[in-house]
């Protein structure tokens, strides 16, 4: 494509050189730089783009998009530009030919629900019609799936995959989208049918700075949309956005369970699933669902509203969400048919302990007994916080390993113990998690549920620095067969 074709109807503050040049490639990593790359320098937070432009231009670069003033000797165009971040928006959209405009893309933001609520949208429509994501998970189609280093990966590569989406012949492309994303000009230009808000609470502070940056961030994506806003209107923000977004012509759609248009009514919570009607300006559909969580349940109307507002039936969203079932390793209920169930899940910080161990405490009829330890060599000051969530919700804490690294798992602990509070709970120290694990089994007591946190569905240790083969379901199934034997 033409440079002056890609760049005509972007901002920039000048230009140097002839931009009639022929483009087939744009990067902003000079490691990727091949003939005819078009390189854009972006000021990075570690490193620089602009510190690699020699690099680039000896790798053959035909043309270079800067922020910065450069000093150059060859004879190649430069487009100097305020925002090179946003220029890289505008430049791979355009070369890409506006990819987004004709998909039907759905962004999700939120601090939680992100990707399961993607999931469950594309659990619903894939039903009648083929889609595309783009999250945490990577980018996929069907069963193809590139992995992505961000949640909402660059603007070029989020193009890239639009365009992938309209060659394959897909319709829709849910997405994931972060405040950094948007903060960072990555969604800048995209064409988005339908913004979904799930929920706020501090998170990604270090880079908002405020809570109120943080939803003012995410409140962008809602004035991008051209069809419907679909927000939570049970979320303190959630509310303060809906008041935002009062002059907005975008059609509102808001669910919840205290108040909004897609509602959840009859909840009942079991570690089996969840079980709920939700009325819709259509109807009511009842819902049972195996996969346990009131967040399930918000996930579920999160999509349910972004169904509905595309005109899908009621039938096709009770079949699409049925159908769902758990990811490996979170909250994964084991199928051990026993008086007391285990649960395993990969939370590993402050936050993750407080979503889950909140989640069971909503149904459990037994005593909650948590199996946990911290990593090593990783951020410290997490250790007597999940102490103190963990014995917080629990009745009885086994304290062991998860990856110790080149830690004592002995000292670990020892941090935990500093924000457990004994008088909320008893606790065991079992340093060897294959042994915490059967301790907690073998005494486990009807209707108990056992939850074994942080590895998830990792199939391995890491103690002394050394890898060692450690699979949590494997390991369960060999305790229970054993107990069975004895
Ligand atoms: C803080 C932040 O957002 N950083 C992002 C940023 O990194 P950076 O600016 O430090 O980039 P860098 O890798 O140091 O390099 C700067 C520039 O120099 C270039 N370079 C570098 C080396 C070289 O040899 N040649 C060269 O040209 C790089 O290609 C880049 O263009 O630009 C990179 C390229 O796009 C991103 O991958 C990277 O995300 C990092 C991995 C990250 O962790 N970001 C987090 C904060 C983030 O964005 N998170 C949200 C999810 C939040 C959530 O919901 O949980 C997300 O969307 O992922």
């Amino acid at each position: 494509m033409n440079l002056f074709e890609i760049i005509r109807n972007m901002d920039y503050t000048k230009i140097k050189g002839d931009t009639d040049v022929e483009i087939d490639r744009i990067v902003f990593d000079s490691r990727q730089v091949k003939e005819n790359t078009l390189f854009v320098a972006i000021s990075g937070f570690k490193v620089d783009g602009h510190d690699f432009i020699e690099e680039a231009v000896a790798n053959g670069a035909k043309a270079l998009v800067v922020e910065n003033s450069i000093e150059l000797d060859r004879d190649i165009p430069i487009i100097k530009v305020k925002n090179s971040r946003k220029a890289l928006a505008h430049i791979s959209d355009s070369f890409y030919n506006n990819p987004s405009r004709n998909l039907n893309v759905i962004g999700i933001t939120g601090t939680n629900g992100k990707t399961s609520t993607t999931y469950f949208i594309k659990s619903i429509l894939e039903e009648k019609d083929r889609v595309g994501i783009i999250g945490t998970l990577g980018s996929n189609i069907e069963n193809k799936t590139i992995k992505t280093n961000n949640t909402t990966p660059e603007s070029l590569h989020l193009q890239k995959f639009f365009n992938n989406m309209i060659k394959e012949k897909i319709s829709n492309c849910i997405m994931e989208v972060s405040s950094h994303s948007i903060e960072l000009n990555r969604v800048d230009l995209i064409n988005f049918n339908i913004g979904v808000f799930t929920n706020l609470s501090a998170e990604h502070l270090d880079f908002h700075e405020t809570i109120e940056n943080y939803m003012r961030a995410k409140l962008k994506l809602f004035y991008m949309t051209k069809d419907f806003n679909i927000i939570n209107s049970d979320d303190i923000y959630g509310k303060q956005m809906i008041k935002e977004l009062e002059n907005v012509d975008t059609k509102l759609i808001t669910y919840g369970l205290q108040s909004g248009d897609i509602r959840a009514e009859n909840l009942e919570l079991s570690v089996k699933g969840i079980k709920f009607d939700i009325q819709t300006p259509k109807g009511t559909i009842d819902i049972n669902m195996t996969t346990p969580g009131l967040f399930n349940i918000y996930n579920a109307l999160a999509a349910t509203s972004c169904a509905v507002a595309m005109g899908v039936s009621l039938e096709t969203i009770k079949k699409g969400l049925e159908k769902i079932k758990g990811v490996k390793g979170r909250f994964e209920v084991l199928p051990i048919n026993r008086e007391f169930d285990v649960i395993i899940d990969f939370a590993h910080s402050p936050d993750g302990f407080d979503n889950v161990l909140k989640t069971v405490k909503e149904f459990a009829q037994g005593r909650i007994v948590t199996v946990f330890g911290c990593g090593g060599d990783r951020d410290k000051t997490k250790r007597p916080k999940m102490g103190e969530i963990a014995s917080y919700y629990s009745d009885l804490c086994v304290l062991t390993s998860d990856n110790s690294r080149s830690e004592k798992t002995e000292d670990i602990i020892e941090e935990i113990l500093i924000g457990l509070d004994e008088k909320s709970c008893i606790y065991e120290i079992i340093p060897d998690r294959r042994k915490a694990i059967e301790y907690a089994i073998k005494n486990a007591k009807p209707k108990d549920i056992i939850l074994l946190l942080g590895k998830g569905h990792e199939t391995y240790q890491i103690i002394n620095g050394e890898t060692y083969e450690f699979n949590e379901f494997k390991i369960v199934t060999q305790i229970l067969n054993k107990l069975d034997k004895n």
